[in-house]
């Protein structure tokens, strides 16, 4: 967030952001949908996302593996946005689902999506959700280490069942994304070092019979943005695969994991293209079952959270202070990332401007939305919008200083919905008690 580099101007934003454009009166306008109007029947802060939008770069993940005639299968990471509704659309766009939990787990059978297609990715996975990812015969089971294989074996044999599994290999390479959401390398939680794979393996296929040993899984990082470490990354999986095959071991799919970064600023963010080539390239050759687990590439810039200004602030720095905070989106005050912001009122002028510092109602010093930002002049009452919160966003959500959680709209094509409505402070209180002792004399 706080960088030498020039803000992008809101022209290049617009461009990045195809599905957003200003309609003279309606203003800011995603999808066909005026945001101005949303949210002044929603309230604001308040979610917005597009199905269509959601669909096209869905489809055009597809496209990009179809085009190399890859045989892939898309497993969303329902970490990213985990809306019944957003599942819902993806499962009907032919994709899986990629969790990381029991609750993940729950909610994509819940939107539809089979058993089958379900990868269970994640690096603390207790018995009972083992246990139910078991029940279900879902896909496959990433497992991250050698004490998680044997719970999973042990847990299989007592029911009597056989567990599909891959192991999530850590190949020791830097993503050269923000550290904080960095996985693949040595000192990262994730995976299996990738040199302990071959004994690792042979052991699996011959003394544990509760499992069926499928392949390899690999995720580096999210936010990734540079194609360097998706092909040293799938290289050393293939050299992995080579010497497994060499010494008699069958593998029979390779799970790519996620990580294709989006342009948030001014980032030359790669299309799918270039991973469909990189895959290709890497691993077309080994007749394998591919999977990869894309999530903010997908979800990304098919939301956005909107709010309204609830006084400017006119201190050492003008301070525009927005009634959506930390507690709301919490990317910027977490990794300092980057969200471009644009006034949902058609500006007057897309050049000039004020220098202003955006920020939540939250208190913490950390609950910044742009610093030293280029902005059209924003007033009291004015409505903006904060992009590419579609991923990571709701999910992330918490109800820090009392704040329920926001409402949550679908937009698709003419019509829209309210797919999730704003938590009410009586919700938040019916969830507690006081215990008797505190009250009774
Ligand atoms: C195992 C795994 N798969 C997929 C993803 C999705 O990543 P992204 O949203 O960057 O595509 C993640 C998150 O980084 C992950 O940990
Ligand atoms: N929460 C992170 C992404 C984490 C990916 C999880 N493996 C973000 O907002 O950028």
């Amino acid at each position: 967030m706080t960088s030498t580099r020039p803000d992008p101007t809101l022209q290049t934003l617009l461009n990045n952001h195809p599905n957003l454009s200003y309609e003279g009166d309606r203003g800011l306008v995603m999808d066909g949908t005026s945001l101005t109007d949303l949210a002044t029947q929603h309230d604001t802060p308040c979610w917005v996302i597009s199905a269509d939008t959601l669909r096209r770069r869905a489809r055009a993940l597809q496209d990009a593996f179809r085009a190399r005639d890859l045989p892939v299968h898309c497993h969303f990471a329902v970490k990213a946005q985990d809306h019944q509704a957003c599942l819902t659309v993806l499962a009907q766009c032919g994709f899986g689902a990629d969790v990381v939990s029991g609750g993940e787990l729950r909610r994509a059978l819940a939107a539809g999506i089979r058993a089958r297609d379900i990868v269970f990715s994640g690096i603390g996975k207790t018995d009972k959700e083992l246990e139910l990812a078991i029940r279900h015969q879902i896909g496959q089971i990433n497992v991250e280490s050698v004490e998680e294989l044997h719970r999973l074996d042990a847990l299989a044999r007592k029911m009597q069942q056989r567990a599909r599994i891959a192991f999530r290999v850590n190949p020791d390479i830097d993503a050269q994304t923000h550290s904080k959401i960095t996985t693949g390398r040595a000192e990262d939680k994730f995976g299996i070092a990738h040199d302990a794979i071959p004994a690792l393996y042979r052991k699996t296929m011959t003394d544990m019979p509760g499992v069926e040993l499928v392949g390899l899984a690999v995720h580096l990082g999210s936010q990734m943005v540079t194609e360097g470490p998706f092909r040293k990354g799938y290289e050393r999986i293939a050299a992995l695969v080579r010497t497994l095959r060499e010494n008699g071991m069958s593998v029979t799919d390779i799970d790519c994991g996620g990580g294709l970064g989006i342009p948030y600023r001014d980032e030359q963010a790669p299309p799918p293209s270039m991973l469909a080539d990189v895959i290709a390239d890497t691993l077309g050759d080994l007749g394998v079952r591919l999977h990869v687990e894309p999530g903010r590439w997908l979800a990304a810039p098919s939301g956005v959270l909107l709010g309204r200004v609830i006084d400017v602030k006119e201190a050492a720095r003008r301070f525009v202070i927005i009634d959506a905070g930390m507690n709301d989106l919490v990317r910027p005050a977490m990794y300092d990332s980057w969200h471009g912001i644009l006034p949902l009122r058609t500006p007057e002028d897309t050049t000039g401007g004020d220098v202003v510092d955006v920020v939540g109602p939250i208190c913490e010093s950390s609950d910044i939305f742009a610093r030293q930002r280029h902005l059209p002049p924003l007033k009291k009452g004015d409505l903006i919008a904060l992009l590419d919160a579609g991923a990571y966003g709701t999910v992330m959500s918490s109800t820090y200083n009392s704040r329920p959680l926001a409402a949550q709209v679908m937009i698709d094509g003419q019509r829209q919905a309210l797919i999730r409505r704003r938590q009410t402070l009586d919700e938040l209180l019916a969830q507690e008690t006081i215990p008797d002792w505190l009250t009774t004399p």
